[in-house]
């Protein structure tokens, strides 16, 4: 079991792959000081060294913070993922430890559709190719192959976030809006969702796809997915490399069977921007490939770096987890006056009852109590009288299938 009670000044964390300086802005503006920032995403050897007295740790898509890297972080309170996806996080090896995850669900939502877009847009005019041509000196004028985006079919699969932002932009162009989805989603404007991811793909002219890194994700277009796509369409993913079989795709294009993709995200992608990116898609004129930068404007890097340091600093300081991934989710109210302890165990029968019993038999009156589960642990927070912090933590390392136990000291939250 490991308990943390801590001053801000002995709060550690650790910021990889380049989190915006917002976050340690936002940081330092809540009494946060030390802080390591820095650029690139480590290695598994090196994160589990470096991890070991880390409280608070801020990652992008790259790390990956599995059970190895988990079982070393022994200090650790909290994840930002300063993202969408948190597929890179092993969320079960987390929540056993008593570690709260959180992300940015909306931040990028935007810089990923309007990107999105735009790739759709030049492939249908094969804009990639004539661009590559003309640099070597070429002249590719000609309507072949060339088209609107007015009346064409947009199939979008996974109507989330993004979308139905795409969707939304796409109509205001003049795209017919179809989409796929696991569950029964309403379309936004004239949107109609079809009934299997077949239909989406026999109709559309172009398909995006904006599903998550799921077991039912995986790899779910492959050769017979490609093959009952539209002779000449255009292919997109910005979601996650896991979503496409590469190799079929790369056939499809050069046997002319679709017209051309655009890809952000790629089964292996490189660690670094110093580390050369291989792909069977190399090469290929009418393919836009982009170095995994969906999200990546300025805009968006800046809102969530306030947004998720926020998220961090409101449970470093308060024990609120609202919007953790893996949590459950408590709202609760600043404690001027009480300490607040913060109790995280297993969700079997009797924690509760054991909590309060140590409780009264050390002669510790509740204040106030919060409690919310889900089905693997549960998060009690009590406030107590000023007087009995120390005392009411002692007490409750007594509590059987205690994972973590935290106490906010009313002086560092009133
Ligand atoms: N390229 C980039 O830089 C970025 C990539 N992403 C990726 O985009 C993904 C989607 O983001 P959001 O729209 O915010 O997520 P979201 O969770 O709002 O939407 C995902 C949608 O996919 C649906 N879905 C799940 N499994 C499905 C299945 N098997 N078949 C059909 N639909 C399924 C869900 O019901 C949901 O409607 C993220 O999980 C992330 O992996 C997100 C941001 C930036
Ligand atoms: O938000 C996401 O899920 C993304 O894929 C963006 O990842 P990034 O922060 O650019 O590494």
């Amino acid at each position: 079991m490991a308990k943390t009670s801590l001053d801000k000044s002995k709060i550690k964390i650790l910021l990889l792959e380049g989190v915006h300086q917002s976050a340690v802005d936002n940081f330092h503006a809540a009494g946060y000081e030390n802080i390591e920032h820095l650029p690139t995403s480590l290695d598994e050897a090196a994160l589990i060294e470096k991890i070991r007295d880390v409280h608070f740790i801020g990652i992008r898509s790259r790390t990956q913070l599995n059970e190895r890297v988990f079982a070393a972080a022994e200090k650790l309170v909290g994840v930002g993922c300063f993202c969408i996806g948190t597929n890179q996080v092993d969320l079960e090896a987390a929540l056993k430890r008593g570690v709260a995850v959180f992300n940015a669900p909306y931040s990028n939502t935007r810089s990923v559709a309007e990107l999105v877009l735009a790739e759709a847009i030049m492939l249908l005019r094969g804009i990639p190719e004539k661009n590559a041509r003309a640099h070597q000196g070429g002249w590719l004028k000609s309507a072949s192959n060339s088209h609107e985006a007015r009346g064409k079919t947009l199939g979008i699969v996974g109507y989330g976030s993004i979308g139905a932002q795409l969707s939304v932009l796409a109509e205001a162009l003049g795209f017919n809006v179809i989409y796929f989805d696991s569950i029964t989603k309403l379309g936004m404007g004239n949107a109609s969702q079809v009934g299997s991811l077949v239909e989406l793909l026999e109709r559309s002219d172009v398909v995006s796809l904006h599903v998550p890194d799921l077991p039912s994700t995986r790899w779910m277009i492959g050769a017979k997915e490609i093959a009952a796509m539209k002779q000449g369409a255009i292919f997109i993913n910005a979601s996650r490399g896991s979503v496409v079989e590469i190799e079929p795709l790369a056939d499809a294009i050069k046997s002319g069977h679709l017209n051309g993709a655009a890809i952000d995200v790629f089964p292996v992608e490189p660690k670094g921007n110093n580390e050369e990116f291989e792909s069977p898609l190399r090469g290929l004129e009418n393919v836009i490939l982009t170095p995994h930068i969906g999200g990546s404007t300025l805009e968006a890097q800046e809102n969530i770096g306030i947004e998720v340091a926020e998220k961090l600093i409101t449970y470093s300081d308060n024990g609120t987890t609202i919007t953790s991934v893996n949590f459950p989710e408590v709202a609760l109210p600043a404690h001027p006056d009480k300490h607040r302890l913060l109790h995280i165990h297993d969700n079997v029968p009797g924690v509760l009852s054991q909590i309060n019993r140590v409780l009264s038999e050390n002669g510790i009156n509740i204040s106030g109590q919060y409690l919310q589960t889900n089905d693997k642990v549960g998060y009690v927070v009590i406030d107590v009288d000023k007087a009995y912090g120390p005392q009411a933590l002692e007490a409750l390392k007594q509590v059987e299938h205690t994972l973590k136990i935290r106490t906010l000291y009313s002086s560092h939250n009133s």
